[in-house]
């Protein structure tokens, strides 16, 4: 079924292929990179254990004072962007950086390769969450140098659920479990293929084994 929201169409099954798969898309994305970099894992694993105090729910105003898990997940966006093409039409002729572009022309913006851009970010392949965290740079569409979630009228109107529900996860499953790769598997010998599609996931689902951490 269609709905008019704010003058969009927008339907049920489109609210359910853009809230399922993106979200388990960025928690993969996010425990492949701290499974790569075990210090980080540390740190953030600190951060969660120590403001839970051995609290097994976690309440939003716990997760307000995990600045480090925001920005695991900022990074985690930056680098993975999920939905990696967005797409527009001119709706009049316009010059951008020089180039005539006609009225009616689609233009598809790689919010992927602008989340790697050396222009705009230092060691932008370099997986690095504390870059974030004294920086004001965000993702509701406002910086463009990252736009995981699109910019403008139609950029994703599910972002707030879907970081509720990446942070809630994330910070559930770093407090309650320590984490290793398997079979003696080393950080460096992960493969980190990339499935292009609709959303770029892994090629290879990631295999992690879980140990119950003793409170
Ligand atoms: C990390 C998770 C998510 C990411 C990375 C993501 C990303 C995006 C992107 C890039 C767009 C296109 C925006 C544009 O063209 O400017 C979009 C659109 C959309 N998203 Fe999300 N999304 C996520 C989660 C969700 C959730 C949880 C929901 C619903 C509960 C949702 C519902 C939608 C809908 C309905 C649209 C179409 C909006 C329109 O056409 O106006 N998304 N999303």
């Amino acid at each position: 079924m269609h709905k008019e929201i704010a003058g969009l169409h927008i339907s049920e099954s489109d609210v359910f292929v853009g809230g399922t798969d993106t979200t388990s898309t960025v928690l993969e994305w996010a425990m492949t990179e701290l499974l790569r970099h075990p210090i980080i894992m540390d740190k953030l694993q600190n951060e969660v254990r120590g403001i839970l105090n051995g609290k097994q729910n976690i309440a939003d105003n716990d997760l307000e004072k995990m600045l480090l898990l925001k920005a695991v997940i900022k990074e985690t966006l930056r680098y993975h962007s999920s939905i990696p093409f967005l797409a527009r039409i001119t709706g009049q002729d316009v010059q951008i950086m020089g180039y005539d572009i006609a009225a009616g022309t689609m233009i598809i913006i790689n919010s992927w390769a602008i989340g790697r851009d050396p222009e705009s970010w230092e060691e932008s392949g370099k997986f690095q969450p504390e870059r974030f965290l004294n920086s004001s740079i965000d993702f509701k569409g406002l910086d463009f140098q990252l736009i995981p979630f699109g910019a403008g009228r139609r950029r994703c109107p599910g972002i707030g659920f879907a970081m509720a529900n990446i942070e809630f996860a994330l910070a559930s499953i770093v407090q309650k479990f320590d984490w290793k790769l398997p079979n003696g598997e080393k950080e460096e010998d992960l493969d980190m293929t990339e499935h292009p599609g609709i959303t770029v996931h892994r090629k290879k689902p990631l295999l992690a084994v879980a140990t119950q951490y003793c409170f």
